[in-house]
This record gives structure tokens, sequence and C-alpha cells, in this order.
């Protein structure tokens, strides 16, 4: 079978930016599906529109990993895929600790990729006595006076907060004196770690905001193409017009002081 598979030096995963790791799990996803479907090579043009990404990013992304495909060929699925699993680190189990076991925490819980992506559910922790020894997800919530104790016993290095943003940063400072060293949180504020900790937050409600800033942009230009092709005076930048000529249409756009946002940065 063709492969692009050179051994890389042991060193090499430490030479590799932040921006390439952050790819990894899209090339991976986009791999795995290829192997379900027993697809034994993938060209980099193909991989790359897959994982969404542009094509020479990608072959310098798996330069990084000492792959470099075979001309014609492509790459081989399998060896990518176990490939990037090692970088990622996906090779061993990772045992995982929910803390804040609400609608969240339980809809996590129950998410059935952790497992098949080597992330076990170690233990779910709340802070309400109510919940303790109620399962979720087949798991008995344990309570928040067991976190340090619970840690310890199953050599966790994860955590995921979701709890409420007040009790963040407190969850978030037990976990890490009990040892974890990684923390994914989903609780709508900033978490202060010691150095070695690392942080992602996850915000869907910022991803929204985000989209919304697109779709006001996109109503704006639409507004002005009529105008334009009807040889009206040059509209205003879009900031400073109504974005939608529709009901309500102010209404949902403005800041919190009543002004329609300034433009952001595209
Ligand atoms: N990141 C996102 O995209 C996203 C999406 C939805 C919700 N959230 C956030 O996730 C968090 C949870 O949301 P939810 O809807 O599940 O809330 P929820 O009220 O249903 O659940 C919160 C749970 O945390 C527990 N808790 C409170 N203080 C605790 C503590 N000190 N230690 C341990 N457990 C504690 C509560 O007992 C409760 O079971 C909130 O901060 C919410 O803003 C984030």
């Amino acid at each position: 079978m063709a492969t692009g598979r050179t051994h890389r030096p042991a060193t090499r995963s430490r030479g590799i930016p932040e921006a390439t790791v952050a790819r990894l799990p899209l090339y991976l996803r986009a791999l795995t599906a290829l192997s379900e479907r027993s697809v034994p090579t993938v060209s980099s043009e193909e991989l790359a529109t897959a994982a969404g990404v542009n094509s020479a990013k990608l072959r310098k992304d798996f330069s990084y990993l000492g792959s470099y495909g075979t001309r014609g060929v492509g790459y081989d699925v399998e060896y990518l895929v176990y490939q990037i699993s090692r970088e990622l680190g996906l090779t061993q189990d990772w045992p995982v600790v929910i803390v804040g076991i609400g609608n969240l925490g339980a809809a996590l819980a129950n998410y059935g990729g952790f497992a098949s992506r080597g992330f076990r559910v170690a233990a779910l922790i709340d802070a309400d006595p109510g919940m303790a020894g109620k399962p979720v997800a087949g798991i008995p919530v344990q309570h928040t006076d067991e976190l340090e104790k619970i840690i310890t016993e199953n050599g966790v290095s994860i955590g995921v907060i979701a709890t409420p943003a007040g009790a963040a940063q407190q969850v978030c400072d037990r976990l890490v004196a009990a040892g974890i060293t990684s923390i994914l949180n989903f609780a709508p504020t900033v978490l202060t770690v010691p150095d070695g900790v690392d942080v992602r937050k996850v915000d869907l409600s910022i991803e929204l905001q985000i989209l919304a800033f697109h779709e006001q942009r996109k109503a704006g230009e639409e507004v002005a193409a009529p105008e334009e092709a009807a040889g009206a005076v040059p509209p205003p930048p879009v900031a400073h017009r109504a974005p939608s000529a529709g009901p309500g249409a102010d209404s949902g756009r403005q800041g919190p002081d009543g002004d329609v946002p300034a433009v952001m940065p595209a």
C-alpha cells in the first residue's frame, strides 16, 4: 500500500505550531469518516475540502508530522489516523471529570463522542447533595466534597466545568489544587490558572454573536445592492443604516445603549 510515512524524530511534536495543533482534530474527523468507509488513500485536496481547510495549509501541517504523502496517490488514510491520534495523545485513555451536572453537564455526560475519542468520563461531580448517588448516563453523581479524592484515585488530568459562572473559579481552583492540568470551561467567565494549566473555553453564545454580526452585515449588503444598481447616491457605511427594512429590524441589533453597533473589522 502506498504511504507517505516517514518516521518523525521524537522531538518533533514540540515544534508543531499551535494553529496546526488546532487543525489536527479537523483532519482526524475527516480521516475517521474516510476510514469508516474503507477509503484507503486520499489526496491533499480531497482531505482539505473534507476538513474545511486550505490544501496548501494542510500539506504544511502534515509536513510537521513528517507526512508528505505520495505523488499521484495521496495520503494513506489509516496511517494518518494513527499518526494524528498519536500526535494528539489519543492513543491513550484520558479519564475526565465533569463538574456541574445540570442541563449541560448531563448532556455532556450522555455524549457518546467522548468515549469513542478516548475520553472516558471517570466521574460526575455536583454540589447539590440531592443529586449525590443519582445516575446520569449510567454514572452515579458524586458530591463536591469528594472532588479531591476522586481526582487522585482516578489519576484524572482533564476537568470539564459546567457550573454556573459564579462557581467556576472556585471549582477551577479546587481542580487545579487536586492535580488537574487541563480544563475545558463551559461557564461564561474567564478563569485564572497558574502556569502549566491549560484552559480551553467553549461559548456557543459567542459563536452566535459572531454569526449575528455576519447576518447583520449581509442584510446591510442586500439593502445597499438595489440602491447602487439604480444609480442612487452611494449609501452610507453599513453601521449607520438600518440593516433591514422588515418589521422590528432595528430592535434586535442595537447595542446596550441603543446605538447601532460600530462596524467591526472583517
Ligand atoms: N459554553 C456554552 O456554550 C454553554 C451552553 C450552555 C450553558 N453554558 C453554561 O454552562 C453552565 C451550566 O449551565 P446549565 O444550563 O447546565 O446550568 P444548570 O443550572 O442546569 O446546572 C448547573 C449545575 O451546577 C451545579 N453547581 C453549582 N455550583 C456548583 C459547584 N460549586 N460545584 C459543583 N457543582 C455546582 C448545580 O448544582 C447544577 O446541577 C452555566 O455556566 C451556563 O452559562 C455554557
